[in-house]
């Protein structure tokens, strides 16, 4: 398939933002998910499809302190997500001024209030195609956990109430320019929120019923009905079935087959719209070393499928 992205020049360079950070959520090991990616070969990979591929290193977050950083009301390292967001923000949102394709490596979700934030930057009218077991966008009212990864979304709507130390995020996404596809463990105050706001979203259920095919068909249709707006596509690994990503720090039976996860990133690149992308939530530290090798893999081929790999 000799497609091209419309909005990335030639020659076509990827940005490898490599974002070791777990502050947005309380397990180990998520920071080490980018490392073990670029371990896996995954420069090389991209480099065999015909990208010139940048990186220069994982971000480092260490000056970025954690001291003192009280809860705020019931979220958890608030000022070390902000912070650390805000960086990958600019960063993502450099490489998109330069005319390359950012791909973000994950790190927890909460990255994504960075990486769309910088998207935006760049392209104020892209869309943003969610891919996940969870919803992601409780508020500071609907949260149970405090933990900033399950709220990342709403930071970008900006709905909930707002926070003197998140100033910088501004709500550069609008409802009817998100979809998800995959959600099957949603709390119920995103449930209400979703409604509310009237997101677009492809549970597990609709896959099921109605075909991944049709279903990346409508969710395209749904907020990019031209086929014209730049699409950032922020693939959450536990989107797809722990039988296939195990490492993973909130995995949810019932998921994406390995083939639905690739039919999702194929189809979006064959829409040559594709601007920048997160692959999120891998965690080398949960599960035995074949699972962590397994997931590692899988990641490292969602990204490929995303920048142009064809089965033939
Ligand atoms: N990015 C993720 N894996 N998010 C999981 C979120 C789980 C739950 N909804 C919460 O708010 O805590
Ligand atoms: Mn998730
Ligand atoms: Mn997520």
């Amino acid at each position: 398939m000799a497609s091209h992205l419309k909005f990335i020049p030639e020659p076509k360079t990827a940005a490898i933002v490599g974002c070791p950070f777990s502050g947005g959520q309380p397990r180990l090991g998520v920071d080490q998910g980018p490392i073990h990616l670029v371990k896996a070969g995954l420069i090389g990979q991209l480099e065999a499809l015909g990208w010139k591929v940048n990186f220069d290193g994982h971000h480092q977050f260490e000056e970025i302190s954690a001291a003192n950083d009280p809860p705020i009301g019931i979220l958890k390292n608030p000022r070390l997500v902000s912070r650390v967001t805000q960086s990958v923000a600019q960063a993502v949102g450099a490489h998109a001024a330069k005319g390359e394709l950012p791909l973000t490596l994950g790190g927890d979700h909460s990255l994504a209030m960075g990486t769309i934030s910088g998207t935006f930057s760049k392209y104020p009218d892209a869309c943003v195609i969610w891919i996940d077991a969870h919803a992601d966008i409780n508020t500071a009212e609907s949260t149970g956990s405090g933990n900033i990864h399950g709220m990342p979304v709403s930071f970008l709507l900006g709905i909930g109430s707002k926070f003197e130390e998140f100033s910088w995020v501004k709500p550069v996404l609008s409802p009817e320019r998100l979809v998800y596809i995959g959600l099957r463990d949603v709390d119920v105050g995103e449930k209400q929120i979703l409604r509310d706001n009237k997101i677009k979203a492809f549970s597990m259920h609709e896959v099921d019923k109605y075909g991944i095919g049709k279903v990346v068909e409508m969710a395209l249709d749904h907020v990019n009905p031209n086929r014209d707006r730049p699409i950032h596509l922020s693939f959450d690994v536990d989107a797809l079935d722990p039988s296939v990503a195990p490492s993973t720090g909130t995995p949810v039976r019932g998921g994406l087959t390995f083939r639905e996860g690739h039919y999702i990133c194929e189809t979006i690149y064959e829409t040559g719209l594709l601007v920048a992308m997160d692959l999120m939530e891998v965690n080398p530290s949960l599960a035995d070393e074949a699972s962590v090798q397994q997931t590692v893999a899988v990641g490292c081929s969602l990204l490929r499928s995303a920048l142009g790999e064809t089965l033939l």
